[in-house]
């Protein structure tokens, strides 16, 4: 089967501002994809790319096979929310479905009217006059009622309140196993990616620091604590991804694609929160010696 998508070496820049810089990396088939990292490290950038709104100044990517914005073919295939959640003002919520439905060859009307319902907006009301969130859930109700093979959503719900955010992602599993549709989301929500997705990228500073499947990504990664040591005193093959410094003790988050070898640490449990904020803290400050500076934890 084809990767949802494959990028080799890819690079963009905005005149002289580098935005993704040598990002090598293949979703493979049927996943739920989260992107995180911090602002500015290039997820916008990545997901206007898959999805052919902007064209990569190096290296190349191709999504279901082939390249991003390619013919009406392609474009069926992937819809695309950005990260305003666009909807037109002057247009109903049920003129966003008729329109939806015309311009869509694979439009689920029942589908989007469920969710319609679910949601208890108004057919008549004009899409100016909804709040911030409900257009949010207006802009995903429709993409999701395309029926793409790949939707792909730029931080769908950061304008949702706690209960719209479940409702909206227990939707998208809901349009995952009805349609077959895969999804790439991105969200500063760790939380939330963690219950939806079972890939994960973490973009930092313009380059792919992290990307695989969450399972696996987990059991490689490990938090340990021990007496206060340099990273470079830790036995060779674990890769250290952060390090933090009290007094008389340093606690690393490493990462060893074997089992742990065995020393003189305690192991402690490591969420996906701590391992994505371990891998963004890294844009900031580098690794720490903990020969360097009072000793304070980072
Ligand atoms: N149209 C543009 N013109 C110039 N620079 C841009 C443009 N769009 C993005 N950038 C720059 O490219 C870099 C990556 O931006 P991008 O929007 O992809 O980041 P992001 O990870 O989505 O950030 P956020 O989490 O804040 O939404 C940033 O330095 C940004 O300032």
């Amino acid at each position: 089967m084809t990767a949802i998508l494959e990028a080799r070496m890819l690079g963009m820049t905005y005149g002289r501002r580098r935005a993704l810089t040598e990002c090598s990396v293949t979703i493979p088939p049927g996943r739920m994809v989260g992107l995180v990292g911090p602002n500015g490290a290039g997820k916008s950038t990545l997901l206007k790319l898959a999805c052919g709104v902007l064209t990569p100044t190096s290296g190349s990517i191709s999504v279901l096979g082939r390249t991003p914005g390619t013919g009406p073919e392609q474009l069926a295939r992937v819809g695309f929310l950005a990260q305003d959640a666009p909807v037109y003002a002057n247009l109903s919520v049920g003129d966003h479905l008729r329109l939806g439905a015309r311009l869509n060859p694979g439009w689920g009307q029942g589908f989007v009217e469920r969710r319609i319902a679910a949601l208890e907006l108004d057919p008549r009301q004009k899409a100016g006059k909804l709040s911030g969130g409900q257009r949010a859930q207006l802009a995903l109700a429709v993409a999701a009622g395309k029926r793409p093979e790949l939707l792909i959503l730029d931080e769908p719900v950061a304008s949702l309140d706690p209960l719209a955010r479940r409702a909206f992602l227990e939707h998208l599993t809901q349009s995952a196993t009805e349609n077959g549709t895969r999804v790439i989301l991105s969200s500063h929500l760790i939380s939330d990616l963690e219950r939806f997705c079972d890939y994960l990228i973490v973009l930092v500073a313009s380059r792919v620091r992290l990307a695989g499947n969450v399972d696996q990504i987990i059991a490689a990664h490990h938090r340990i604590v021990c007496t206060r040591r340099d990273p470079g005193a830790l036995p060779a093959g674990l890769e250290v991804v952060s390090a933090e410094h009290a007094e008389h003790q340093s606690t690393f988050v490493v990462r060893s694609d074997g089992p742990l070898p065995p020393g003189d640490w305690v192991t402690q449990p490591l969420s996906m929160e701590d391992l994505v904020l371990a891998y963004m803290g890294t844009a900031e400050s580098g690794i720490r010696s903990a020969t360097q500076g009072d000793g304070g934890a980072r």
